[in-house]
């Protein structure tokens, strides 16, 4: 049972009207899931203002109201509470309202513009295979020590994550592992929470149609580091050009790896094969399963974190060298024929610059590359031809298709796509709306050895057009097609 005082510590507000000390049984951010007994903060969204559902908030049982504006007429049997900033203050009555679970486990998090999920991951697998009970909030699912529990966003809603991490406590979890999207960081959802480290991958070109610009979009990552704790860790990838500038202002202990440069945590790719990679860490040569060299960077951020959380180096290495990572990452699948076939999450130009380089560097000599790509719908539009122009300059052919064109027009999506394509290569290039389509025509242009990259959908099981999720899965659609090749 929670009164409304016990859920106020550390939040600032300026005004209270209506004194009473009411019990509170839920903390609610949308006036269509209150239920009687809630606590409704109204946030101002990118959509509307939140203050807008107050009235509606209350009339469904809302008892108190935090706000940054007073409504003109104020219901005098509820409690409002005004505040500078309602997001800030959301995230710290959610993590009070869950007791700050976050304080009672090891809470590690991810930021950067790849990499997360697949950080994220490997450190939930290495603890657990290293006998912890531990926890996982990812793009591709969230985790309870084993139990599966489906994610909507990369970070959840502060109240989604609280209870999440309140659900990890209970179940004895010894550390979580999550990712912090740049997003989260701007609308507050980690406000509020203890993080015993924090770990930056790298920051290239996304998002910009929420954050406007680079600037404010390394802000939003910065922001993260800039609120650890001086007991935490801050663990950056000093080759990205943008890796010293998240130490900049944190208190947490600041910690560094690299591949290229002078760094704590040292690592070298002495080999990189389909088979997987072999890297000279802390002086160890050790195999991994893994694929690409961007996994060797993902791979030494979680040696490294695994150091800074006190570690047994000799486990850790047997451990991870076994480890496969996120599903729809780099997974390749080989037909009957000996064409391969890869499905990776590449959604940004950088992203796929790197899938494709690597297999480039790994590939025999004369296979043709063949690349499956669409890009996003409602998400920066300015990524759409860079990604397709990238695609074109490393791969052989290239079918533009649909990757979630959301409320957009498909079509439209692949005009901007194609406003990329270098003229020299507009032969090589085909548009087929149909995703499914794209892949069968990428297959049957295939010839064993060949490489088709399906690259932006990764694990994600449906295609998103107009509001509706339709069931799509990109491998599904890849071994559908390998079983039919002869
Ligand atoms: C652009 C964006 O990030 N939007 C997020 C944001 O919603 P919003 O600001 O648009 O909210 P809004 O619709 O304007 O509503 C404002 C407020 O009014 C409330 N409201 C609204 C209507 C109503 O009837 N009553 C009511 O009380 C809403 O609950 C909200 O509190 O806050 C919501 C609650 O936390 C999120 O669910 C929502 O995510 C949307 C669905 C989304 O697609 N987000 C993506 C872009 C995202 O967050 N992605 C990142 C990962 C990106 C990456 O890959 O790196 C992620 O962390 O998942
Ligand atoms: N360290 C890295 N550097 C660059 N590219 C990477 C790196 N790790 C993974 N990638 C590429 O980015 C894709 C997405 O990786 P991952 O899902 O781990 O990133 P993410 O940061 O979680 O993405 P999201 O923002 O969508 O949650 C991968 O499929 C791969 O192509
Ligand atoms: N989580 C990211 C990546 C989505 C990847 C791609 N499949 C798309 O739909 O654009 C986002 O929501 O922007
Ligand atoms: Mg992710």
């Amino acid at each position: 049972m929670k009164y409304l005082s016990d859920i106020l510590t550390g939040l600032p507000f300026t005004e209270l009207q209506g004194a009473a000390d009411v019990e509170i049984s839920a903390v609610v951010f949308d006036s269509r899931k209150v239920v009687p007994g809630s606590l409704f903060v109204a946030v101002k969204g990118t959509q509307v203002d939140g203050h807008d559902y107050i009235e509606k908030a209350i009339q469904d049982g809302a008892v108190a109201v935090i706000c940054e504006e007073l409504p003109g007429r104020t219901a005098n049997e509820v409690d409002f509470l005004m505040v500078a900033n309602s997001a800030v203050a959301l995230g710290i009555v959610a993590a009070n309202f869950y007791d700050n679970p976050s304080a009672k486990l090891k809470l590690v998090g991810v930021t950067g513009t790849n990499g997360k999920t697949t950080i994220a991951t490997l450190l939930y697998q290495l603890f657990r295979d290293m006998g912890y009970k531990c926890g996982l909030l990812s793009t591709v699912e969230n985790q309870v020590n084993g139990k599966v529990i489906p994610s909507t966003h990369t970070t959840p809603d502060p109240v989604e994550l609280n209870k999440l991490l309140d659900e990890m406590v209970n179940q004895g979890c010894d550390y979580c592992f999550m990712e912090v999207s740049s997003h989260a960081v701007a609308q507050h959802r980690i406000e509020g929470l203890r993080f015993a480290g924090g770990i930056f991958s790298n920051l290239t070109h996304d998002h910009l149609d929420y954050h406007k610009t680079f600037e404010n979009y390394l802000k939003a990552k910065k922001a993260f580091f800039d609120g650890l704790s001086k007991n935490a860790f801050a663990l950056t990838n000093i080759d990205d050009k943008n890796g010293n500038v998240m130490l900049q202002n944190t208190k947490a202990h600041k910690k560094s790896y690299a591949l290229k440069s002078m760094a704590d945590y040292k690592g070298k790719i002495l080999e990189n094969q389909f088979g997987g990679l072999l890297l000279r860490i802390d002086n160890e040569e050790v195999w991994f399963k893994m694929v690409g060299s961007f996994n060797a960077y993902n791979l030494l951020a979680v040696y490294a974190a695994a150091m800074l959380l006190d570690q047994d180096k000799a486990k850790v290495l047997t451990s991870l060298s076994k480890l496969s990572g996120a599903e729809g990452r780099f997974d390749y699948v080989v037909a009957p024929n000996k064409v391969i076939g890869i499905v990776d999450y590449a959604h940004t130009p950088d992203a796929v610059q790197n899938v494709l380089s690597t297999i480039h560097n790994i590939r025999k000599g004369n296979e043709q590359v063949i690349t499956v790509i669409g890009c996003g719908g409602d998400r920066d539009k300015t990524k759409r031809p860079v990604m397709a122009k990238v695609a074109c300059e490393w791969s052989d052919k290239v079918i533009l298709t649909s990757d979630n064109p959301r409320s957009e027009d498909p079509l439209q999506i692949i005009r901007d796509m194609e406003e990329g394509v270098p003229v020299m290569k507009k032969f090589n290039v085909a548009s087929i709306v149909d995703r499914r389509e794209a892949i069968q025509t990428a297959c049957k242009l295939a010839q064993p050895g060949d490489i088709i990259l399906l690259a932006g959908k990764g694990h994600e099981k449906y295609q998103e057009i107009k509001g509706v999720k339709n069931h799509f899965d990109d491998k599904e659609e890849l071994l559908n097609q390998f079983k039919q090749m002869g």
